[in-house]
């Protein structure tokens, strides 16, 4: 007759692909009771997971027949995400699980193009996210999100709430000045404005909150990074040499001030004809890999070049809402899992209950 620490055993056999470790190591394993021939097996993970229930569900119960078939077995699975605070940032942001910043060594790499894909997706597997725009002397997001020229609420003159589109919340600073007024601000200013924008912003219950930093690793980069508890950062690089050298450039700034870099996304790595659907690799194979091998992170993923991606995103609407389908979003898809399920291991051991301000009066 089987017993429950033999089903436990078997259970912490099965490596979980996104984990990459077992689910009862991961502490995802809630519950197991027995009775009458069958197993039910309570599981709660850390992150979003969206069409993975069914999978998971399905390759466990596999899985444990396969080890086991002298019962039957019931899985709840269910998610709940986190909140995890770095152990050096105590102050948590108010209604913000986690702050997830998106860098890039330099400009145009497709940086925010990545973040409010990823945003999306994230949004899709059915957590709450949030997108800041910290881009200050070029904001995007407005016209990635359709947002141009809507003004956000101020409920008591000093707080500013997101704006609401695509299902996600969303602040730049390009909803509060014109353009031209940004771009004369020097570098302290622009700061200022940035955390300003930061923490006047009321989020509303966020899972996520993705920050989509200006580009470089300057001293804007390394004060947000400081300043604002950030709780894990993604570099997104092209396959080109001398954007994999800036790329590890972030990466190194992000060591530096101690925040978790949960992995690399190569951009633009493959040309995809948009006649006959062909996919190249015009700037050589395996750059991104490369990279992660060597400066010891994980490559979530890479996105070809492709126009759909460039018109969809420029025109308001991104890949993943335009097309939910697509080839392109599922690679959306499972970067953003990937990225939730290592970022739902970051810290497990510093986790915070929700929410948990510390308000000092000095
Ligand atoms: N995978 C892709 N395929 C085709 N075009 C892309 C892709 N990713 C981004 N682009 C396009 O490249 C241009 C630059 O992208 P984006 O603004 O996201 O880059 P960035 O790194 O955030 O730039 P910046 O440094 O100026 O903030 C945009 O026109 C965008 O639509």
């Amino acid at each position: 007759m089987a017993t429950e620490q033999q089903i436990r055993e078997n259970l912490s056999q099965y490596r979980d692909p996104l984990l990459k470790e077992d689910l009862v190591e991961a502490k995802a394993l809630k519950n197991i009771e027995l009775s009458d021939g069958e197993a039910r097996i309570s599981i709660k993970l850390g992150f979003p997971l969206g069409q993975y229930k069914q999978q998971l569900e399905q390759d466990l119960t596999d899985f444990l027949t396969k080890l086991d078939d002298s019962l039957s077995y019931k899985l709840d699975i269910s998610w709940r995400v986190d909140a995890h605070v770095h152990p050096a940032k105590v102050q948590a942001m108010p209604n913000v699980k986690n702050i997830i910043a998106v860098a890039s060594g330099k400009g145009g790499v497709g940086k925010s193009t990545t973040s409010v894909n990823l945003a999306l997706a994230l949004s899709a597997l059915g957590a709450n996210v949030g997108i800041l725009d910290a881009d200050i002397y070029g904001p995007s997001m407005p016209i990635m999100l359709g947002t141009q020229g809507k003004n956000p609420e101020t409920l008591d003159k000093k707080s500013i709430m997101p704006i609401e589109s695509l299902g996600l919340q969303s602040m730049s600073i390009g909803y509060l000045v014109k353009p031209e007024q940004a771009m004369v601000w020097r570098g302290p200013m622009a700061s200022g404005a940035l955390q300003q924008l930061i923490n006047d912003t009321q989020w509303k219950d966020l899972d996520y909150l993705i920050i989509d930093l200006p580009p470089g690793t300057g001293d804007i980069q390394l004060t947000m990074a400081q300043k604002i508890p950030v709780t894990a950062s993604v570099v997104v690089t092209t396959p080109q040499d001398i954007a994999l050298a800036d790329a590890r450039k972030a990466v190194t700034m992000f060591n530096k001030v101690s925040v978790p870099v949960l992995g690399v996304v190569e951009n633009m790595a493959t040309h995809t004809c948009s006649n006959c659907g062909h996919e190249e690799h015009i700037f050589g194979q395996g750059g991104g890999d490369a990279l992660a091998k060597e400066i010891g992170v994980e490559l979530l993923g890479s996105l070809p070049l492709s126009l759909n991606i460039r018109e969809q995103t420029d025109a308001g609407e991104p890949t993943v809402v335009k097309e939910p389908e697509s080839e392109v979003t599922q690679r959306y898809l499972d970067i953003a899992q990937r990225m939730a399920a290592k970022l739902s291991l970051e810290s497990k051991d510093f986790k915070v209950s929700f929410p948990s301000i510390s308000i000092e009066n000095t």
